[in-house]
């Protein structure tokens, strides 16, 4: 352990004693004469609140999912309500300053996960400096915040040229997305050098960790994009209620359960020999910014809403079936409804975990709503999961003619950081 985690991990080896860095929000709160709004919020003591994801009990008051494991976080996560989604160019050319920044935001990534400040916290050591964090998540607890980081296939070559001295680490799976029939894609909503997928049950949260993450990381990197989402579109905890898409259906009834070892296994986490080694543990993920044409959508008729995707809008049943989890008649769908188009059965038992958000960003100029599915998917291999089901649906899919893919991104996600000591990006720079 260097340094400098020493002290990100001291009050749990300290039973608790809080150095400056890595203070509780909520103990700030408490020790500033607030302590009837961390009672009334209902947390519990205010020694858990001040010990933030130290002990088991503690973070189950507070709400933390852990930061430290094999996997990182927030991709087989129970998912959460709210999402900010951050695309970053590195801007430097200079490879210690960005593997110093991924260092530092590790360390902020950990305290922040487990609801405690950044650095030496918003308060600030002396008057004279602008505080280590901009303060405006004191108080609230984590909301189960995971922030996920993935790494650009521009990261590792551009124009055909090395960057970093990574080009012959770039996974063969990180492929240029291929164009797709109907493809629209922006290029100020697309690409990226590192994404930052921060979700949590509280928007002011993933807003407060994007924020301070890029705050960090002034003069290494620059945001090209970035993406709010609300109203998760899918569940990988099937025995809660599905969640609706702005289209009204249940969306994330048949998806990848993150507590489904077999499945994520077989379908998400990279293995051993699957390419690179330093992403074993890790998983690749697709973004696309999807607009739903919604004032067309809300004049079709229920029949053409349903037989879009071959399940019932109500209760989401598969056709000819009368409960939305009721194994698919496929045969029974229309043969272009995006359900029957999308299933395993239908795709050779290619599967993928879904985990995108609605989004509504105002309105574009001409009466409509700039709304749609940020869609999300985590797959171990991109060319033999995304690729080839996307090339089928743009080919296909009834649903096209309600949804236009806008934006668009791919990343690698590697492996979790085990323990403190280890870094974002230390298998691939390490
Ligand atoms: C390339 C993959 C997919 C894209 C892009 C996509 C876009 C998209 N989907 C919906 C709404 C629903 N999708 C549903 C199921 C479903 N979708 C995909 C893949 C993509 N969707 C898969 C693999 C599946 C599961 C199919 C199955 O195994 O049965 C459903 C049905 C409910 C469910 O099972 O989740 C809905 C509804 C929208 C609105 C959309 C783009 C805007
Ligand atoms: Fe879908």
């Amino acid at each position: 352990m260097d340094a400098e985690n020493e002290q990100q991990a001291a009050p749990a080896e300290t039973g608790g004693v809080q150095q400056r860095a890595g203070l509780s929000r909520r103990a700030v709160i408490g020790w500033a004469g607030a302590g009837v709004a961390i009672g009334a919020a209902g947390v519990g003591t205010v020694a858990a609140a001040t010990m933030g994801s130290d002990t088991p009990a503690a973070a189950a008051q507070s709400q933390d999912v852990p930061f430290w494991g094999e996997h990182q976080s927030g991709i087989s996560t129970p998912v959460q309500d709210r999402l900010h989604f951050a695309a970053f160019d590195v801007i430097t050319e200079d490879r210690d300053a960005l593997v110093k920044m991924l260092k530092e935001w590790t360390k902020a990534a950990a305290s922040i996960t487990g609801g405690r400040e950044v650095g030496g916290g918003a308060v600030g050591v002396v008057p004279q400096s602008p505080p280590d964090d901009t303060g405006e998540a004191l108080g609230l607890p984590a909301s189960r915040l995971t922030l996920t980081i993935g790494f650009g296939p521009t990261l590792f070559e551009k124009d055909g040229q090395d960057r970093f001295g990574l080009k012959a680490k770039r996974p063969e799976a990180l492929v240029d997305l291929p164009k797709f029939k109907g493809d629209r894609l922006e290029a100020n909503r697309s690409g990226g050098d590192i994404c930052i997928q921060a979700c949590a049950d509280d928007p002011q949260v993933a807003v407060h960790a994007i924020r301070n993450l890029a705050r960090i990381g002034m003069g290494v990197v620059n945001v090209r994009w970035s993406q709010l989402g609300f109203g998760k579109t899918s569940s990988t905890t099937p025995d809660s209620q599905t969640p609706r898409n702005l289209m009204g259906f249940k969306d994330g009834t048949h998806n990848i359960a993150g507590t489904d070892a077999d499945g994520l296994g077989k379908h998400v986490w990279v293995a051993p020999g699957d390419g690179q080694d330093w992403m074993t543990g890790g998983s690749y993920l697709v973004a696309r910014r999807i607009r739903m044409t919604i004032e067309t959508w809300d004049r079709a008729s229920l029949q053409d809403q349903e037989d879009t995707f071959g399940r019932t809008k109500i209760e989401g049943a598969p056709y000819g079936k009368q409960k939305e989890r009721d194994a698919p008649d496929l045969a029974a769908m229309p043969a272009t409804s995006h359900v029957r188009l999308a299933h395993p059965d239908s795709n050779d038992g290619l599967m993928i975990l879904r985990r995108g958000y609605s989004f509504t960003d105002g309105t574009d100029g001409l009466g409509r709503l700039d709304a749609g599915l940020f869609f999300l998917a985590y797959q171990r291999d991109t060319r033999k999961a995304f690729v080839p089901l996307q090339t089928k649906l743009a080919a296909s899919d009834k649903l096209n003619e309600y949804i236009t893919h806008v934006g668009s991104a791919h990343f690698a996600c590697p492996p979790g950081v085990r323990k403190p000591g280890e870094w974002w990006g230390q298998t691939l720079f390490g």
